[in-house]
């Protein structure tokens, strides 16, 4: 049976270190400010900007949301990050992500300044993270989290299959390239992947993120396999599920994350923690 990695717990602690940093800051002058631009007025991300809000400001974070209506221009959003980019009052920006149809979420990306670049989206980052450099670097929070998660149930990543399930800028990728910074074997494996369940079936470190309920069943695992579920999914009843079966899988898996309380929690807890390092690098 599998261990339950807790991400609740984990996040709880790392922002108890963040609290005890950003005291430490403040102390020299010095209060970290993340800014969050908010466009239009999706549900879902009304929640997840409202609990960064309310998580920055317990931690002693100032905190500001910048909403837009729905409408809005990628213009008028453009002109908003050149300004923020010139504050020197602020240290980390983030636009809210999915972003209406009519503005284009690459071009709003790069122009956040990769020093103020909160998500770690911003393609320099990007690219520094993909040279295996890290000195100073922000990088996409989900999956920072998880790598935080292997560090604390000391789940070795050396010479390991990991097999990422998913492409995406936010997940995929970044979570690909911090898997092979720490010498794992790595394969992305995605919609268009040939044979998916052979090459799921290699997986020692096996990270999901389909956005497709039960995705990944309990005879596609490795006996031992740890399995981190990215998924954020709805089942047939409204309830929020990941993207593994996760009653199947824990009974043959070594470590599991469960959903929700497993990987979700830590994404807003390495944004603080992001967001007081970029306060410390800006000066
Ligand atoms: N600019 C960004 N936009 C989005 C990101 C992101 O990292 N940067 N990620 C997601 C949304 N997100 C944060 O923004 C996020 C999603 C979920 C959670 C979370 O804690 N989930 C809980 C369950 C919550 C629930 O009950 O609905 C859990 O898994 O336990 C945190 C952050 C898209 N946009």
């Amino acid at each position: 049976m599998a261990m339950i990695i807790n991400g609740r717990e984990l996040a709880n602690e790392i922002d108890g270190q963040t609290k005890i940093e950003v005291e430490k800051l403040s102390h020299e002058g010095l209060i970290p400010h993340l800014v969050v631009i908010l466009v239009g007025e999706d549900e879902a991300s009304q929640i997840y900007v409202r609990n960064k809000h309310k998580r920055a400001e317990s931690l002693g974070i100032k905190s500001t949301i910048i909403r837009m209506p729905v409408n809005s221009s990628e213009e008028e959003l453009l002109i908003k990050i050149s300004d923020l980019n010139k504050d020197k009052d602020v240290h980390a920006i983030l636009v809210q992500l999915p972003l209406p149809e009519q503005i284009n979420e690459q071009r709003i990306i790069e122009a956040i300044s990769p020093n103020k670049d909160a998500d770690g989206f911003s393609p320099i980052n990007v690219g520094k993270l993909s040279s295996g450099e890290t000195y100073h670097l922000p990088i996409a929070c989900t999956p920072m989290g998880i790598m935080e998660m292997f560090k604390k149930y000391s789940i070795d990543l050396d010479g390991k299959n990991a097999v990422v399930v998913g492409r995406s800028n936010i997940v995929g990728k970044p979570m690909a390239n911090l898997l092979l910074n720490e010498n794992a074997t790595v394969t992305i494996a995605h919609s268009h992947t040939k044979n998916i369940t052979n090459i799921i079936k290699q997986a020692d470190i096996l990270v999901v993120a389909t956005g497709i309920a039960h995705f990944i069943k309990k005879d596609q695992v490795k006996i031992g396999a740890t399995v981190i579920d990215v998924g954020m999914d709805r089942d047939e009843n409204g309830k929020l599920t990941g993207d593994v079966d996760f009653e199947g899988v824990k009974s043959i898996a070594s470590f599991i994350t469960p959903v929700p309380k497993g990987v979700g929690p830590m994404t807003i807890s390495m944004l603080m923690k992001q967001t007081v390092n970029l306060a410390k690098w800006s000066i």
